[in-house]
């Protein structure tokens, strides 16, 4: 395994603001990275009321502080102390002319020759010191360059450099036109001790049969059957939020989100009930255990774990074997218990096929007779765990964040669900109704892409716009700098889900031309779009149905930090108060996924004995 990267520059790599081990309460900050506070982003006032006057002094206090230290970053970046100076006399004699005031384009025109041997366009080049980027969400110095040195630029921390792409046409060239020059790099190094081959890290060959097996697992009646899932699961949360409401106790949305959206992959991927909404239990503490010690790795100066007595000797590296250990076994026992049942099934294998009892993707996965072993079986599903789990909680949390802030749409949005779910859970039809629903959803994404940036390394020889680059450049595509470029959108930073017409097409790579990747593009895109949209819809609308959400008073600013997706420093503490109008009971009959029936597992406990108690989506 190489060295980790020196910057925290990930996908798919949890955040390090949740602290894995403390499930009784809730999941809790433990590292801040500090603020991003960029005018660019409007996050001053969390709760939308007046801060009581200490609060405020301080928070004007700070808000001061965080304008200085960005202004500082502008005026570093123009100094052009991030800018490599070319050597030589020509460049000393240059970098001299201009600073007794020589104009800029007359030096250029002048010093032109200079340039010229290498006979074509150098990337524009900027460095730095970790230092610089280290107080805060790493992307947002990396848009405050991109507005310096455009669409392509080198950086360079020490001796290590990445290509930072924020170009549109640059980014469909890596991601789609010549995808097959580019692989996942330092991605799959790092994630290399969980997701092995899974099909996320996995280049080549390996990737390109995983791919090929798991796709057709996502067909249309299994999205359709996982609708129920994700609204059963969602009234599992509105319960929790109802009995919030009526004892007048703020909740913190993002953990509530997180837990969520666990229990919807568990059950999607492998029928597996986690129950985190209701348990904690060791399986739940181990995943999150896991997650937390990928992003760690992702920062480490020194890749500490691949000495071999640290394994034995640190308690952090004891623990993340102990946890993985779980993990492994829980999905082993879950691939028997289901090669079991799919031996005693009378099979009928077909395209749409899906067992009733148990809709998974694991079910479809050993019922099409897929030939693998199972290790790379547990790779993908451990990488879908990861892949379906963070990025639709974040989408969530940033999605009721940007409500907070524009009642507005948040009007809209109730009509839309009392009118169009009135009384009842959702249903496939209503994913073409729950228009406003998609188009704020969509809007979220573009504001708080997940992940920020995609990863790649270049495997050949390549020209990105008119700069050829050499094999081996290790390249992020910042989604965050193309989602939020002046250049692309009339009011970038405005949550505006009306710049995405109800009767256009949904927005996506191809019809935004690439300057929109919510979920990637090309060969590698997310092949849990659909059900990653549907789900955040369902849950959006069931739960702006029944309740009204906003930011609670006194709670701590939302302010960002990075993982692979975008999290919060200090959660989303929200209050939540009942509808009166409309109707808010669902009627429509209960499938039998058991919402209230623990099945939790016992802490270091595998869940081969708790299989008979995982319940299934459908009757
Ligand atoms: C809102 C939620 C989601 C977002 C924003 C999202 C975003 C993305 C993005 C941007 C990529 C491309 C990564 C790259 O090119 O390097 C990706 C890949 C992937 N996603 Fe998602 N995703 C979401 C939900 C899901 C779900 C629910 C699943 C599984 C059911 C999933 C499974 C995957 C897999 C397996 C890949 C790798 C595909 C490949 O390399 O062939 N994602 N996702």
């Amino acid at each position: 395994m190489a060295a980790a990267a020196t910057i925290p520059l990930l996908q798919f790599v949890p955040a390090k603001t949740f602290q894995a081990n403390h499930y009784s309460n809730k999941l809790r900050p433990t590292k801040q990275r500090g603020s991003f506070g960029l005018s660019m982003i409007t996050c001053a006032s969390s709760n939308g009321r007046e801060p009581d006057s200490a609060d405020g002094g301080v928070k004007s206090v700070e808000r001061l502080l965080e304008e200085k230290r960005r202004a500082e970053l502008s005026a570093r970046i123009s100094s052009g102390e991030f800018t490599v100076e070319k050597s030589g006399f020509p460049s000393q004699l240059k970098s001299g002319l201009s600073k007794v005031g020589v104009p800029t384009g007359l030096l250029d025109f002048l010093f032109s020759w200079a340039d010229a041997p290498e006979n074509y366009p150098k990337i524009p080049e900027a460095k730095g010191a970790i230092s610089a980027i280290q107080s805060e969400a790493f992307f947002v110095p990396l848009f405050e360059l991109y507005l310096t040195y455009g669409g392509i630029y080198r950086l360079t921390f020490g001796p290590k450099s990445f290509l930072i792409v924020s170009d549109p046409a640059i980014a469909k060239h890596i991601l789609r036109e010549n995808s097959k020059a580019y692989s996942k790099g330092i991605l799959a190094e790092i994630l290399e001790f969980v997701m092995g081959t899974g099909l996320i890290p996995a280049d080549g060959e390996i990737w390109r049969v995983r791919r090929r097996a798991i796709v057709p697992a996502l067909h249309q009646k299994y999205v359709t059957a996982m609708i129920n899932l994700f609204g059963e699961a969602t009234d599992r949360l509105c319960r929790k939020l109802d009995a919030a409401a009526s004892d007048g106790e703020d909740v913190e949305m993002e953990s509530l989100f997180s837990r969520l959206t666990l229990d919807i992959i568990g059950k999607a991927l492998f029928n597996y009930d986690f129950d985190s909404l209701t348990n904690d239990t060791g399986i739940v503490e181990a995943v999150y255990t896991v997650l937390r010690e990928a992003e760690d790795r992702s920062v480490a100066p020194i890749p500490l774990w691949e000495i071999p007595i640290w394994k034995d000797i640190s308690p952090q590296q004891r623990k993340v074997a102990t946890a993985l250990k779980l993990i492994n076994t829980t999905l082993d026992d879950l691939i028997a218990i289901c090669k079991r049942m799919v031996d005693e099934e009378e099979l009928q294998f077909h395209e749409e096929y899906m067992n009733e009892q148990d809709p998974s993707i694991l079910h479809f996965l050993l019922a099409s007779g897929d030939d693998v072993s199972s290790k790379q079986l547990r790779d993908d599903l451990m990488t879908m765990l990861i892949a379906g789990h963070e990025t639709s909680a974040a989408v969530l949390t940033w999605t009721f964040y940007l409500l907070s802030t524009e009642p507005g749409v948040m009007a809209k949005l109730q009509e839309e669900a009392d009118s169009v779910l009135g009384d009842r859970f959702p249903t496939i039809d209503d994913m073409k109704k729950l228009k406003y629903a998609t188009r704020v959803i969509n809007e979220s994404l573009r504001l708080y892409p997940q992940p920020p940036v995609l990863i790649r390394r270049s495997l050949e020889d390549d020209k990105l716009g008119d700069y050829p680059i050499k094999r081996n450049e290790d390249i992020f595509i910042c989604i965050w700098n193309l989602h939020r470029s002046p250049k692309q959108w009339d009011n970038a930073d405005k949550f505006n889900p009306e710049r995405w017409p109800l009767d256009g097409p949904n927005p996506n790579e191809t019809n935004q031309n690439f300057r929109y990747l919510p979920f990637g593009g090309g060969p590698r895109k997310c092949l849990g779009d659909m059900f990653a949209t549907f789900e955040t819809v369902v849950a959006l609308s069931m739960l702006v149905r029944r309740f009204n959400f906003q930011m609670a008073l006194g709670a701590p600013e939302v302010k960002m930090t990075t993982g692979a997706t975008i999290h919060t420093t200090e959660g989303l503490k929200m209050t939540v108060s009942r509808r009166i109008k409309p109707p808010i009971v669902p009627t429509l009959e209960m499938p039998a996924f058991e919402v209230d029936k623990p099945v939790g597992v016992p802490k270091g406990d595998s869940l081969v004995s708790q299989k008979g108690e995982v319940s299934s989506a459908h009757p």
